[in-house]
């Protein structure tokens, strides 16, 4: 139940406190303060009306029509209010304003008459004032407003045969001196009901004073408008007061016509009983605010002495805080929005009424709900009607996905991540299993109890990570994927076999990637193994052990006994520290999926390799064209972790599909910048498909080249016969040349494989084939990696296209080209244009987009393009000798009469590899 405190009740009522606890100790309620509180039957003992006292429905409407009118100011006050400048903008005029506060005044000089009516009636009639009284005042005063006659039409008979929508204004006229009659009776009615009454302080002297004293400021406030010189007791008001009250006007106004909207709608839903309580509420809302308004007034002016109740005064001056007058609503100059915005969020960013808007758009033609996205073109045509400019900003990936820098200071040490790669059965697998037995399964009791790529192995040294997917797949299927995970490779050469093909694939895998290389020599158990014999099959490749004076790491293994497996790790372990592998584990993770599949349980489910920062459960992340949100994350042993590190692979499971390997893995702000990248991404991955563009081929090099995409052309040979394979490699090392480097990445005899294929396509290569065919494999690999295979059988064809490709990537030779003389013979100024050569042309032509070289007096002053070639008033595309023509000459203004204009035009030509060769050797001739 609602509690009031008893002196609020006592201040409505008119009894002293002591009299009040006195009546109420008499009616059995325990009493003695006046902050104590009481409920609503001993307010009602007192004879104070219960709804005066509580925060009543008609404040609180009152107070959401300021804050709506604050928040939404209406579309004429932007016109009216914008840049500062209300009077200046003003489309009401001030005498229309003042006419309406005139009308306004009007109206509440009526009530008070009525008021004051009533007050002698009840003067008259009851000896104990009644806290009833103001509710017939109340409609006294609503009787200049159209509801209120209607309502206390309501209580009569009579009256309820007269439908209030129906009313004229003359019938509302005839009303209010009937509804005035009609209260009179009422007050007597009422009187003699001792429940019914309302706030008595409405007519209370301090109350009227202040009423009295606010219409006397308006109407100062009017005088001063018109002109005339008069004093008040509070001085000579200012032209800002006047603007002041004629905002305050405005917003009266505005207040008005809500306060009537929102009555209209309560009296359709409200139940007729209830009716009259509305009414009253409105009254003294209406004072209160007034009251409010004028305690404003006061504090505006610094000599006026503060009159009044402490409470209004205090609520005046946080009023007055919060909201300096006259109230600007914040319109921006200027707003950025994506490319489509809804109509709710664009009204908030510009301060309009969202309905408004819609008004708006319709007039446009645009049928558009609050929540209906308009595309950025409307928006701009909105934001014109209310001169605001509206830019658009193409949210882009990078927007989206900003670049995270590593913090230096941050930097840690991370495991180096390792791949083992070699010839078939050198024993990789072997490998992998020794160093998992040995150096996992001990630590991890119960093993490994799933697969999921990649595992950790800690050795007395450190940790490393090793990729458990051998050879190339792991190598260089990831990083044709632009995915370069790998810090070491393993080259694994078995002792009793020695360099086979796919030794010499792996390091040309290796050696492309850039990716430092330990070698094991394998298989050392065996009797016929010959370690020497490896090494200097190796040193043909340029794999020289350290200990002859090279850069490489061998260490001679058993993976079958599990012999120099420990010593394998320190190598690999020392090439990592000479790595210097660091990263910042402090910053949102990125990484590359290494493996994927469909888990019956777990949903779709990938094994990530954190690359940089620190992934964690409920980090929302963006895979590839999809994305999701860690649910759960398990280390290599099944384990589930909370989070992982640079370096260490999780099986991750919340991707919205299964993740393809390769794929980027970046963690995102939150799971809608997710969803908004990968949408992103899959548009234009569809964009990518329908372009169908072939990764590389010979001819679409020339474009790629100029885009600065190549300047390297490498190339993968594979040929029948060694002897055919080594005559092509020479042929075609001779078109590399100082502009364009050939480069074989690998060549080799057989038939084209899936590792070609691979190598080819992460090192941005081209395939050559000579009387050779690609495997099945090899051309399922080729088409979904985008990789051209050009296979001849002749090999001054194959020479041929490699030399045209090539020619093609070379930059054209730009010569200049003098096609005409052309004299100038009267100068004009074009507004807009500048200087205008009215010429003759002497010799040749003129070519608009030509170049013009200014000879004046036999000295070049200017050299210039053309931008403008006009035929009397028309453009032309050239002029030939014998005419006459006006000439503009772009960013030069210095034109006179009498100068010549050596017309001239840039050709390309294409250069041969000859030709390049040829400037070579004389650049080189010359700087000797
Ligand atoms: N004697 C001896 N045999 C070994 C050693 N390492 C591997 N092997 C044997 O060599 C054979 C091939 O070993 P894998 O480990 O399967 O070789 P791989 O390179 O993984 O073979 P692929 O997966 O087919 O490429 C197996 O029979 C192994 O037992 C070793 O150190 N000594």
């Amino acid at each position: 139940m609602d509690k009031y405190k008893l002196a609020e009740v006592v201040k409505k009522s008119d009894l002293t406190l002591k009299e009040a606890i006195e009546k109420l100790k008499e009616s059995g309620v325990d009493i003695n303060d006046e902050s104590d509180e009481i409920d609503i039957n001993s307010v009602k003992t007192l004879g104070v009306d219960p709804k005066l006292l509580s925060v009543d429905k008609r404040q609180q409407m009152l107070k959401k029509a300021l804050e709506r009118h604050k928040r939404h100011p209406r579309p004429k006050e932007v016109v009216v209010k914008e840049n500062g400048e209300p009077q200046k903008k003003t489309k009401i005029s001030k005498e229309e304003l003042l006419k309406k506060k005139k009308e306004l005044e009007k109206n509440l000089k009526k009530v008070d008459e009525e008021r004051s009516q009533v007050q002698k009636t009840q003067k008259t009639k009851v000896e104990k004032t009644e806290p009833k009284k103001a509710a017939d005042k109340k409609s006294a005063e609503e009787s200049s407003k159209k509801a209120a006659t209607e309502k206390v039409a309501k209580t009569d008979e009579d009256k309820k045969k007269v439908s209030p929508a129906s009313k004229s204004a003359g019938e509302r006229g005839k009303q209010q001196e009937q509804s005035a009659k009609i209260k009179k009776e009422e007050i007597t009615k009422e009187v003699q009901t001792p429940d019914a009454g309302l706030a008595p302080d409405f007519y209370s002297e301090e109350n009227i004073a202040k009423r009295k004293k606010k219409e006397e400021d308006d109407l100062f406030a009017e005088k001063e408008k018109e002109g005339k010189k008069a004093k008040g007791k509070k001085g000579v008001k200012k032209d800002k007061n006047i603007q002041r009250d004629i905002w305050e006007g405005i917003e009266e106004l505005e207040l008005e016509e809500e306060i009537e909207e929102e009555l209209e709608s309560e009296e359709t839903e409200a139940p007729q009983t209830a009716e009259q309580e509305p009414v009253k509420e409105e009254v003294q809302a209406e004072e209160k605010e007034k009251e409010e308004k004028k305690v404003k007034k006061e504090e505006a002016k610094p000599k006026d002495k503060k009159k009044g109740k402490p409470q209004p005064q205090k609520k005046g001056k946080e009023k007055k805080a919060e909201q300096p007058k006259p109230q600007k609503p914040v319109k921006p100059e200027k707003i950025q929005i994506g490319e489509s915005v809804t109509v709710s969020e664009f009204a908030g960013m510009i301060g309009i009424k969202a309905t408004e808007l819609i008004k708006k758009l319709m007039m446009m033609g645009v049928m558009a709900t609050v929540n209906q996205h308009i595309d950025a073109e409307t928006a701009q045509l909105l934001g014109a009607e209310y001169d605001i400019e509206v830019e658009t900003k193409t949210v882009k990936e990078d927007d989206l996905l900003p670049q995270v820098e590593d913090d230096p200071e941050k930097m840690q040490h991370r495991p180096p991540i390792v791949t083992v790669m070699g010839h078939v059965d050198h024993g990789k697998t072997s490998l992998l299993d020794a160093i998992r037995e040995t150096k996992v399964a001990d630590a991890e009791a119960g093993g490994i109890t799933q697969h999921i790529g990649a595992y950790e192995v800690d050795h007395e040294k450190g940790k490393v990570v090793f990729l458990d997917t051998p050879g190339h797949e792991a190598f260089s299927g990831l990083r044709a994927r632009g995915a370069n995970v790998t810090d070491i490779v393993i080259l694994i050469v078995a002792a009793d076999d020695g360099v086979m093909p796919q030794t010499k694939e792996a390091i040309d895998h290796a050696k492309a990637a850039g990716v430092r290389m330990v070698v094991a020599i394998n298989k050392v158990d065996k009797p016929n193994a010959n370690v020497e014999k490896v090494k200097t099959q190796l040193a043909e490749y340029n794999i020289i052990p350290e200990e002859w004076g090279g850069e490489y790491q061998f260490e001679e293994i058993s993976a079958k006994n599990h012999v120099g497996i420990d010593d394998l790790l320190d190598r690999v372990l020392l090439e990592s520290e000479m790595l210097e592998l660091k990263a910042d584990p402090d910053r949102p993770a990125e990484g590359i999926v290494i493996e994927s599949q469909l888990d019956k349980q777990k949903g779709p489910v990938g094994t990530v390799l954190v690359k940089k920062g620190t992934l964690r459960v409920g980090d929302a992340f963006v895979v590839g064209d999809n994305q999701g949100k860690v649910r759960a994350m398990f280390n290599y042993a099944g384990k589930p972790i909370k989070k992982a590190g640079p370096s260490i692979p999780v099986e991750v499971m919340g991707f919205s599909e299964v993740p393809e390997s390769g794929d980027s893995f970046i963690v995102t702000k939150d799971e809608k910048t997710a969803k908004q990248v990968a949408s992103m991404r899959h548009d234009k991955k569809k964009e990518k498909e329908l372009a169908e563009r072939s990764k590389v081929s010979l001819n679409d090099l020339f474009d790629r080249i100029k885009e600065g995409e190549i300047s390297e052309l490498n190339i993968v040979i594979k040929a029948d016969v060694q002897g055919s394979l080594e005559a092509l490699k020479n042929s075609l090392l001779k078109l590399s040349n100082p502009e364009v480097k050939l480069n074989i990445i690998h060549g080799g005899v057989g038939g084209i494989n899936e590792s070609d294929i691979l190598l080819a396509s992460a090192s941005n290569a081209i395939v050559i084939g000579f009387n050779v065919r690609p495997d099945s494999k090899a051309k399922t690999t080729a088409e979904k990696e985008d990789v051209e295979i050009n296979l001849y059988s002749v090999i001054y064809e194959a020479i041929e296209s490699v030399e045209k490709a090539i020619e093609g990537m070379l930059t054209p030779e730009t010569k200049e080209n003098v096609i005409g003389r052309v004299e100038v013979r009267q100068v004009f100024s074009v507004p807009k244009a500048g200087k205008i050569a009215g010429s003759y042309v002497l010799e040749g032509k003129v070519v608009r987009n030509a170049h013009a070289r200014v000879v004046r007096d036999n000295v070049v002053v200017y050299d210039g393009a053309i931008d403008s070639l006009k035929r009397f008033q028309n453009d032309a595309k050239e002029v030939t000798s014998g005419y006459e023509c006006g000439i503009g000459i772009a960013k030069f203004n210095d034109i006179k009469e009498g100068d010549i204009l050596e017309i001239y035009e840039f050709k390309e030509e294409k250069r041969t590899i000859e030709d390049v060769q040829k400037e070579h050797q004389k650049e080189k001739a010359d700087n000797e």
